[in-house]
């Protein structure tokens, strides 16, 4: 995702890419990694040594980094733009606090993809009549969280209307343990993952004698970049950190 954000940022000619960061990478300029040749772009791998006058920090990092990662952009007044995924609730909320007290806009999207921006919103409109619901996400297999920040936020945003209930039979056993997949407010939230994947949900809600199901896919990467453009072009504009791509649509 790095990378292809690096790509969208250099063909856009509304922006300029000032830096790069990865941690564990060697190369001094982003022009020494062959996608980039002829690129004159300064490569960062240490917090404490990046100098920058960036306005936009994109970050598709890894749920270790990305907090610290944040307060940093944040810190020095750069507004994040932040894909990454597996952040708790409470390192949210800091960084939130930390937004408001220094006036940095920013925006935290558990997806940049539109298809999966609409499902969350179709699945919640659907939650009102249907409080029976199981989530599906679907993922290549090098994805290290699970489940999805999709799926999460799926869940959170039907817990918002959906009337609390225990779904299916009570008594229920499980033979192989974790077979009803993970819980949340009692739904259930499967996480799949296999190669040739990219990235997948399906919301199924069922009901006596009708059910209805909501799919999206991402066949690719540069599904997300329609959202992180948008997001780059109007992020400086707020004072806030927001949660979902929805508030800057
Ligand atoms: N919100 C959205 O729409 C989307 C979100 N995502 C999320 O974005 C994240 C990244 O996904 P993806 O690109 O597939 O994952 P990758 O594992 O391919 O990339 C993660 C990158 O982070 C780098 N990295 C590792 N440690 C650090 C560190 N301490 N500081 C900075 N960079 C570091 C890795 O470097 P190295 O290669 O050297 O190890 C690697 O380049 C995931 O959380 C994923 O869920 C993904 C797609 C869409
Ligand atoms: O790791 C991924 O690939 C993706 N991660 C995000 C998530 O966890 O929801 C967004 C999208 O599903 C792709």
């Amino acid at each position: 995702m790095g990378s292809t954000a690096a790509q969208m940022v250099i063909d856009n000619a509304d922006f300029d890419l000032v830096g790069v960061y990865d941690a564990r990478s060697k190369d001094q300029n982003l022009g020494e990694d062959a996608r980039f040749s002829g690129q004159d772009v300064p490569a960062f791998h240490d917090l404490t040594t990046i100098k920058t006058d960036a306005t936009v920090w994109i970050d598709f990092t890894i749920p270790t980094a990305v907090y610290e990662n944040a307060k940093f952009a944040i810190n020095h007044g750069i507004s994040p733009v932040i894909g990454t995924t597996g952040m708790t609730d409470e390192q949210v909320a800091d960084l939130q606090k930390l937004a408001k007290a220094k006036q940095v806009g920013g925006l935290i999207a558990p997806n940049f993809g539109i298809s999966a921006v609409l499902l969350m919103q179709f699945a919640q409109q659907a939650a009102k009549y249907f409080p029976d619901v199981e989530i599906i996400e679907m993922h290549h297999d090098d994805k290290i969280d699970s489940p999805s920040g999709t799926a999460i936020s799926t869940a959170k945003k039907i817990a918002e209307v959906r009337k609390p209930k225990q779904q299916g039979n009570p008594d229920a056993t499980e033979t192989l343990p974790g077979a009803r997949g993970a819980e949340y407010e009692g739904m259930r939230i499967h996480a799949v993952r296999l190669p040739g994947l990219v990235a997948h949900e399906e919301v199924m809600f069922g009901s006596p004698g009708e059910g209805l199901t909501i799919r999206q896919d991402s066949f690719d990467r540069i599904s997300f970049m329609t959202g992180v453009k948008v997001a780059v072009g109007k992020i400086n504009q707020y004072h806030e950190l927001m949660i979902g791509l929805e508030n800057l649509l």
